[in-house]
């Protein structure tokens, strides 16, 4: 007789297949360890094993506050804060008679008595753990559409931006706060990704030492704040203002994107040369709008064209950037160098480190007046702060006098389909992911101009090298790619550098091997992934898999292009192209695609409060959160007794990486198990990854802890044990990265404390679990359904 199969409603259907069959693992091949495979590459285990060396500083929870310097910064030296613009944390912890009040936004056709009636209901008195009927525990994410809870999340969405400026407006009236007159900060400049700008925080009430789990509190904007930024997003503002300086030269926000490979216009006197600003979202030489549009500039003019890079230090600290993505970022540009040079076109680095809201004014009356340059093209970047210093860079170049004159002209590039065109049937942004995908696949298969590639641009006359000015750019060391950028030492690039192989042609044979390969449990760690498998037909392609083995974990299953996406290298558009040519031309709608890419960057636009450190659902911004040190760091250091956290707590440590499906477990336990803040889970992401972006990481954040983008409310909490037996059911992916469990067998691999007994446990040198998960998911429930309370 057939021995049941546990838990089988919750598997995918290739993993209860493959248990059906008997099969011993879902993947073929021998698994091997860290300290085999980081021999393998050449280098020695001792180097990189055992030691917290990932995030370059201090261990755990020295090494970051950043947000608190700045704020200080911001208020006595910039701005001066009112005091209704303190930050929410701030503004809770030091006032002990916290009026809930301050945080009530407006809802839909609130008046103001009906405002008022709200805010004076003050802060709910305790009760106990409500008999609240969550219908499933752990429901498979994604695993339907739910459809009401979707249109719910919907429609909270849409009343969120038809009423932003409403909302803005009452919050200040209820506040008896000035309304602020526009500051240099609205203007562009001021402003931390997402985080608070210097006029956004206050911070000469921050209490001079903070612990680690209270340390987010410069980087949480007031609602006040997030509600005005959302009601006229910075990117609507780029475009307005870019539009009514320059004429129609971008598209706007609301109008399918141009294949803008036409001449631009000249409107602003002939300089010397023309400059292309590459960014850290867009390094790569092929298929990139703004150089293409550089180059043909530089053509139609005669002149020659250079390409610039800025390191900018004080944003990378103020963004949370990891040593290993700045280090990766500092590997392709000596790569990009080599390959520009062979075009004569001089890429010249320059290091900024002044106060990081100068930039726009270094720029234009340091950096391009030297070049001799009137024209400047860049790939527009659709965080806040990026957004509002490109503003700030074309008023500035507009501005200019005479032959000081600039033109910046910022186009869209990351996204196959720019933020805005996309949208409901009640022309709303949308605000769930499913519907969002399905016009988005539809869309891009009704217009595929979207995904046509731009040319390469044309080598620079050689005569260039000869030039006084330009032919300089070539030797000047001042231009030079640096070792590294200070504050941020990359201690484990040697790994870094065999795991993730730089520039675009790299890239390409590594999204090559995913979609010729087959998914083996050989590969699933510290492997060169350009030495992955490779099938001589595409019957095993991990792509056509990638429905049924995209929440397995145990062999390399995705593609490991998000490095590669995140920081450009290559475009959204040349993988689409490449997965479309394996799936008969067309691209697949559904979840189950993998080809999901641009939609947190969408959110990112229409909801700039997302940077802000606000919850895309701001009805849970008061959700008591625990701020236990202890806990935080078992979490990071992965000790927490859940081997599925740990094993991929210890992945993002050694590899800067994780699979989507660890992610979300890891997040989840941390808000949901731990019920701690988020946002102290999004830094760390940020700090410990090569791929940290701020879309795709906020996304995937806020979306586990309930206040971003899921369809399912706050009661889907992630169960370790079963989402364990899910994501690694060959046990393979925790016996690679938790070593102390190596031995363990199947039936103990996914809960060794409750299975073995208590010698055989003890022997394992592995932790007792930190909490009681049953326990934790009361209080979670309790917490989201009563928001601002805690359970006696
Ligand atoms: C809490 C959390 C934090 C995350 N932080 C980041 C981050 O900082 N940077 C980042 O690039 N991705 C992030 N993701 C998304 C996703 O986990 C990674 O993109 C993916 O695991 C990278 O592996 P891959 O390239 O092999 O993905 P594949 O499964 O092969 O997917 C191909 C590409 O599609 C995109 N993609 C796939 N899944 C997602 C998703 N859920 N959300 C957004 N994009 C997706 C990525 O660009 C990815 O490279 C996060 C997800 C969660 C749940």
């Amino acid at each position: 007789m057939k021995t049941p199969i546990k838990n089988a409603a919750k598997l995918t259907p290739a993993i209860l297949k493959a248990k059906q069959s008997g099969a011993q693992g879902r993947f073929p091949g021998t698994l091997r360890t860290m300290e085999d495979d980081i021999r393998a590459l050449g280098l020695d285990p001792a180097k990189f094993l055992g030691q917290d060396i990932g995030r370059g500083g201090a261990t755990g929870l020295g090494n970051r506050n950043t947000g608190a310097g700045e704020a200080r910064r911001g208020v006595k030296g910039e701005t001066g804060v009112p005091d209704a613009e303190r930050t929410e944390i701030d503004h809770k912890r030091e006032n002990k008679a916290f009026e809930p009040a301050a945080e009530v936004i407006a809802l839909d056709g609130d008046s103001d008595e009906g405002l008022n009636e709200r805010m004076r209901g003050g802060r709910r008195t305790k009760g106990k753990v409500s008999a609240i009927a969550p219908t499933e525990e752990d429901v498979h994410p994604e695993s339907a559409d739910h459809v009401d809870a979707a249109n719910a999340v919907q429609k909270e969405s849409d009343k969120a931006v038809r009423n932003a400026a409403v909302d803005h407006a009452a919050v200040v009236r209820s506040k008896g706060m000035k309304r602020r007159a526009p500051s240099p900060g609205e203007g562009g400049v001021a402003g931390a990704e997402g985080h608070a700008t210097p006029s956004e925080k206050n911070s000469d009430r921050v209490p001079k030492k903070r612990k680690d789990a209270y340390e987010i509190h410069g980087k949480v904007a007031h609602p006040a704040n997030a509600a005005r930024v959302d009601a006229d997003p910075p990117l609507d503002r780029l475009l307005r203002v870019q539009r009514e300086t320059w004429g129609n030269v971008a598209p706007s926000l609301n109008s399918p994107v141009k294949r803008g490979k036409g001449k631009i216009e000249e409107v602003v006197g002939r300089g010397e040369a023309v400059v292309y600003w590459m960014r850290m979202q867009d390094m790569r030489v092929v298929d990139n709008h703004a150089l293409s549009l550089a180059a043909n500039q530089a053509a139609h003019t005669g002149l020659p064209l250079v390409v610039l890079f800025v390191l900018t230090p004080g944003d990378y600290k103020a963004h949370d950037r990891s040593p290993r993505r700045i280090d990766f970022c500092l590997r392709n540009l000596r790569l990009l160098k080599k390959l520009l040079d062979a075009k004569n076109i001089p890429l010249i680095v320059d290091t900024y480190t002044d106060n990081r809201f100068h930039l726009p004014q270094h720029l234009l009356t340091d950096i391009l007046p030297r070049l001799k340059a009137t024209h400047v093209f860049g790939n527009i970047e659709y965080e806040v702060d990026e957004l509002r210093r490109d503003t700030e860079v074309v008023k500035l170049g507009a501005a200019a006098d005479g032959t000081g004159k600039v033109k910046a002209v910022f186009v869209h590039d990351r996204l196959a389909v720019a933020p805005g065109v996309l949208k409901s049937g009640k022309g709303t942004p949308y605000a769930v992911y499913s519907p969002w995908q399905r016009q988005w696949a539809a869309y891009l298969n009704n217009n595929p101009e979207n995904l046509e590639e731009y040319p390469e641009p044309a080598p620079n006359p050689a005569a260039i090298r000869q030039h006084p000015v330009y032919g300089e750019l070539f030797q000047d060391g001042r231009w030079n790619v640096p070792d590294e950028v200070g504050g941020f030492q990359c201690r484990d690039r040697e790994l870094m550098d065999k795991l993730w192989p730089v520039g675009t042609d790299k890239a390409l044979q590594v999204l090559d091997k995913f979609l010729h390969g087959q998914a083996r449990h050989e590969h699933l760690g510290l492997v060169d992934p350009l030495q992955q498998h490779q099938d001589p037909d595409d019957s095993s392609s991990r792509i056509k898999d990638y429905a049924s083995s995209r929440n397995s974990c145990d062999g390399n299953s995705s593609s490991r292009m998000s490095p590669y996406l995140a920081s450009g290298i290559v475009s959204a558009r040349m993988v689409l192209n490449k997965a479309k040519a394996l799936t008969g031309g067309k691209l697949e709608s559904g979840r189950d695609s993998g080809i999901g890419i641009d939609f947190y960057n969408h959110v990112l636009a229409f909801a700039p409060r997302v940077s802000m450190g606000r919850p895309f659902l701001e009805q849970f911004s008061d959700v008591q959160w625990e701020t236990d040190e202890n806990k935080l760091q078992a979490w990071k250091d992965g000790r927490t007794g859940f081997p599925i956290v740990d094993a991929a707590q210890r992945q993002a440590n050694i590899m800067g990486w994780m699979h989507n499906r660890p992610r979300m477990i890891c997040a989840s336990f941390l808000v949901k198990d731990l019920m701690l803040d988020w946002r102290l889970g999004e830094r760390f992401f940020m700090e410990s990854f090569i791929d940290g972006d701020l879309a795709a990481n906020n996304g995937g954040w806020q979306w586990c802890a309930s206040t971003g983008t899921d369809p399912q409310p706050y009661f889907r909490i992630f169960n370790p044990k079963s989402q364990s037996e899910t994501a690694s059911p060959d046990g393979a992916y925790i016996r690679y990265w938790v070593p102390e469990l190596r031995g363990v067998s199947d039936k103990a691999i996914h809960d060794p404390y409750g299975k073995l007994t208590k010698s055989e446990f003890e022997k394992l040198g592995y932790p007792k679990p930190i909490v009681d998960h049953a326990k934790s998911r009361a209080r979670a429930l309790f917490r989201y359904k009563n928001v601002g309370e805690r359970e006696e």
